[in-house]
């Protein structure tokens, strides 16, 4: 037995594999060769593995990991062993600027994202992700048509605050709702609207499979991540069971509608001859992002683009990275402002009331642009309920790694990240910052008016508006990866907050219900509820 454990046949493949085990565990657990030599949160003098013992302390007390970055790390960096195999190499709020502006060359966007939210295995189309063409399509059209997309989402909202927040205005018809719960039904078929029109982007079983994918997602992710690589493909199939059911209602309910536009646009182009390169030539009875897909689609030259699974893969992703996002916002919004002051909500009530009136009482882009206390309002929610803790996480890809404007060299490999929460709590930037000032930055707006009270200065003004990023404002990142999709996003949550305000009394809160913690990542409350009651009014 001993001799055949002894021949070469059987000692050389296991010593390679006992060589590669110890290797990967050392390299996963101990100290991968590429981590830059900083000081670890977490870690203790004493330690004997500081960055395993680390992981585990981080992994089980988030708060003391915030705490720790807060006060040791807000001026140089660190590192930041979360659970599983991830290490963050967190910056100083002074480099953010810097990691902005470089070339995706050296710094890599996608990839802390489709890592950390594991997609190799929680997305079914691949392509999607090899390709994102949807991305194009979100910061061109999408955002060029909102303002012809406005009419049919506000019919979408009203449409679902009727079904889910009630109609009846008489003094005793109050009604207790869930407001996360209710408030991403709505905002679901407001988006699916705007992705797919009617009647397919209101069908229930779209939206809830919709939404139901994108709670799935980083929960299972978050499982895979705790599996060193080379085990994941094993274990996926069993932790992508909620993602793969969830995918497969999505892609039930639209497939019959992307084969019908599919044939419409086919007969459509032999009709009127051969399609233009680009994005602009539909057949001109929808205008979504489905039908925007198509074109681009056909103009790729991999056929692949125009299956319609890929398709439906895009429209699913986006639900994903839609959805939630807003979701929260708006939730956040609403216990901000009515844990605030009945006399906020009726200065929100006049500014609304006046530019309506100002607007033939159209919920129109300039309306909305001319509510410069409600977007203050979903500036100043942005900015006190950061989802993630990390701003701007990019992957080191560059062959020489990546060197901070202080000289610190990151070797290619490493995923970077600034403290984009704390960044959005600092006092030297938003004085009294750790409490809510909805009308903050409508204030600045003013200020930056002309002495004579003209509006001279737009540039200075447009800084303050909520979908504008800077060093000092990360909850839709920065640069030229920054949100694609937050004029759209800003957009929705004026108008659904806008019509919320105006045809519902909530009662006031004594109190905010407490925020909750996953990981590093801050949620609302998601199970909190408010007393409304419809409220006679007409623009
Ligand atoms: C309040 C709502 C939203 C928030 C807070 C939000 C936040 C973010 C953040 C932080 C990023 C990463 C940016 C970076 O690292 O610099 C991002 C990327 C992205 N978002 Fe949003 N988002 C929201 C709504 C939306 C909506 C409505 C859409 C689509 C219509 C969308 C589509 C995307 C896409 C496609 C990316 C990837 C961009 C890229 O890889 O270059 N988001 N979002």
């Amino acid at each position: 037995m001993l001799d055949d454990l002894l021949r070469p046949a059987f000692l050389a493949p296991a010593t390679l594999l006992a060589g590669y085990l110890i290797y990967t565990a050392w390299q996963v657990l101990i100290w991968p060769s590429n981590l830059p030599d900083l000081p670890i949160v977490g870690s203790k003098s004493s330690d004997w593995l500081p960055l395993l013992q680390a992981r585990w302390r981080n992994s089980t007390n988030y708060a003391a990991v915030a705490h720790e970055i807060n006060t040791l790390y807000k001026n140089r960096p660190c590192l930041v062993p979360l659970g599983g195999s991830e290490t963050i190499v967190l910056l100083p709020a002074s480099e953010t600027q810097h990691i902005a502006e470089q070339p995706d060359a050296v710094l890599n966007m996608p990839q802390p994202m489709v890592q950390g939210l594991q997609f190799k295995y929680t997305v079914r189309d691949q392509v999607v992700v090899e390709e994102p063409l949807h991305q194009k399509i979100v910061s061109s059209n999408l955002t060029h048509q909102i303002s012809n997309l406005l009419q049919d989402m506000l019919e979408e909202t009203e449409w679902g605050f009727e079904k889910h927040w009630g109609t009846d205005t008489a003094g005793d018809s109050s009604r207790e709702v869930p407001v996360f719960d209710t408030l991403r039904r709505i905002i679901g078929s407001v988006t699916n609207r705007a992705f797919v029109g009617l009647p397919t982007g209101r069908d229930p079983a779209l939206v809830e499979a919709g939404m139901s994918y994108a709670a799935a997602l980083p929960q299972e992710a978050g499982k895979l991540r705790m599996y060193p690589s080379f085990i994941k493909p094993l274990v996926a199939p069993f932790y992508t069971k909620r993602t793969r059911a969830h995918t497969k209602a999505f892609y039930d309910v639209l497939m019959p509608e992307i084969r019908q536009r599919l044939h419409e646009y086919d007969q459509y182009q032999e009709k009127n001859g051969q399609q233009q390169e680009g994005v602009k030539n539909t057949t001109g009875h929808h205008n979504d992002f489905l039908q925007w897909s198509i074109p681009q689609a056909k103009a790729h030259r991999d056929p692949r683009m125009a299956e319609p699974s890929t398709l439906a893969g895009r429209v699913l992703m986006l639900n994903f990275g839609a959805i939630h996002t807003t979701s929260f916002t708006i939730t956040h919004a609403v216990f901000d402002l009515f844990s605030s002051s009945q006399e906020t909500v009726d200065e929100l009530r006049d500014e609304i009331a006046r530019v309506l009136a100002q607007n033939e009482g159209q919920w129109n882009k300039k309306a909305l642009l001319q509510m410069e206390k409600l977007d203050s309002l979903v500036r100043e929610t942005l900015r006190l309920n950061m989802a993630s803790t990390f701003g701007v996480p990019r992957l080191v890809i560059g062959e020489d790694g990546f060197t901070t404007r202080s000289g610190v060299r990151i070797p290619r490999g490493n995923i970077i990240a600034v403290p984009g929460k704390n960044i959005g709590r600092d006092e030297a930037l938003y004085p009294d910052a750790d409490t809510f000032h909805p009308f903050r930055f409508a204030d600045k707006r003013r200020r930056s008016r002309g002495e004579d009270g003209q509006e001279v200065k737009y540039v200075k003004r447009a800084r303050q508006a909520a979908a504008t990023t800077d060093a000092g404002f990360l909850p839709f990142g920065h640069g030229k990866h920054a949100c694609p999709g937050r004029f759209f996003a800003v957009a929705q949550l004026k108008l659904i907050l806008g019509y919320l305000v105006m045809n519902y009394d909530v009662e006031m809160l004594k109190e905010r219900p407490a925020d909750i913690y996953v990981g590093v990542a801050k949620l609302p409350p998601l199970g909190g509820k408010i007393r409304v009651r419809r409220r006679e009014w007409t623009a």
